[in-house]
């Protein structure tokens, strides 16, 4: 059982390009096939966002850690992104990438796989472009507040985004509850949450950094969707393939959900 102190405690050694070698290049970024873990988490993106449904003015990405991935089917629905993150490190990695200075992560792979997928023939440069325009707001979070942001977000956010943030800073299932409560806080009600997740998994690596997970199955995610209040729209799940067992992690499975926080909320 990890305490909140020594999470805290874990996160000053988290290496954000530790963490983006272990999950977001090869073997792990393997673009190939429907069957790996990326196109898996950039289909179930690609095709929430597709109907059009989820859209409005605000969009908040919870934790959103060094990565810029899970935003680029969303970005085409929002005037605005603000992406969040505990760290300074993580949070100066996103202004690198967004304002295209050199030794930024190259999410071009990425960018071109979910243009390809989307079907409408868009130059990635396009995506890219429209991702930076929006991306206007990197702010700090702490979703163990009631307030994660330390002020209210006014006004609250047409929709919600989170992958891999809640369980992995949650010491138990009831933290992962009073957690996705929280964040719900910034979401007005009738708004989309859009949440990707780690199941099974105990513990992750970012370089020094070995953090503590809290594993998760998906009748834990059911259950803890409903106990802060939101309603169910889907929810699957993905079994990680030996291949992509690399060590980085103990991970079982990726969970994907849309939920929505109900109009009278
Ligand atoms: N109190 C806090 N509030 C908000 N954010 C906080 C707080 N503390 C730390 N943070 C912030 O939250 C963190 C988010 S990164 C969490 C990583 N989750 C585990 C990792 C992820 C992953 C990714 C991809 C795949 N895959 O198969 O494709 C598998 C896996 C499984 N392992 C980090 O950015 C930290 O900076």
């Amino acid at each position: 059982m990890s305490s909140p102190a020594a999470l805290r405690e874990g996160y000053e050694h988290f290496d954000p390009r530790a963490y983006l070698r272990n999950n977001y290049l090869p073997p792990r970024a393997d673009f190939s096939s429907e069957e790996f873990v990326v196109p898996w988490k950039l289909r179930c993106l690609a095709e929430t966002f597709a109907s059009g449904e989820i859209r409005g003015r605000t969009l908040i990405d919870v934790g959103s850690g060094p990565t810029i991935y899970q935003l680029l089917s969303a970005c085409d629905h929002f005037e605005e992104i603000v992406a969040t993150d505990y760290l300074a490190v993580n949070r100066e990695e996103l202004g690198r990438w967004a304002r295209g200075e050199p030794g930024a992560f190259d999410w071009s792979p990425f960018i071109q796989h979910v243009c390809k997928i989307e079907g409408r023939g868009e130059p990635w440069q396009d995506k890219e472009r429209r991702l930076r325009q929006r991306l206007r707001r990197i702010l700090p979070i702490d979703v163990h507040r009631p307030e994660p942001l330390g002020a209210p977000l006014l006004p609250r956010a047409d929709a919600l985004l989170s992958a891999f943030c809640l369980e992995a800073v949650s010491p138990d299932r009831a933290a992962f509850v009073r957690a996705l409560a929280h964040v719900g806080n910034l979401l007005r009600p009738g708004g989309h949450a859009v949440l990707l997740g780690a199941l099974g998994e105990s513990f992750y690596l970012a370089g020094p950094a070995r953090l503590p997970v809290v594993p998760l199955e998906e009748s834990d995610v059911r259950e803890a969707l409903a106990a802060a209040g939101f309603a169910l729209r889907e929810l699957r799940s993905y079994a990680m393939p030996p291949a992509l067992r690399t060590g980085v992690d103990d991970v079982d499975g990726v969970f994907f959900a849309h939920a929505q926080k109900p109009l009278e909320g």
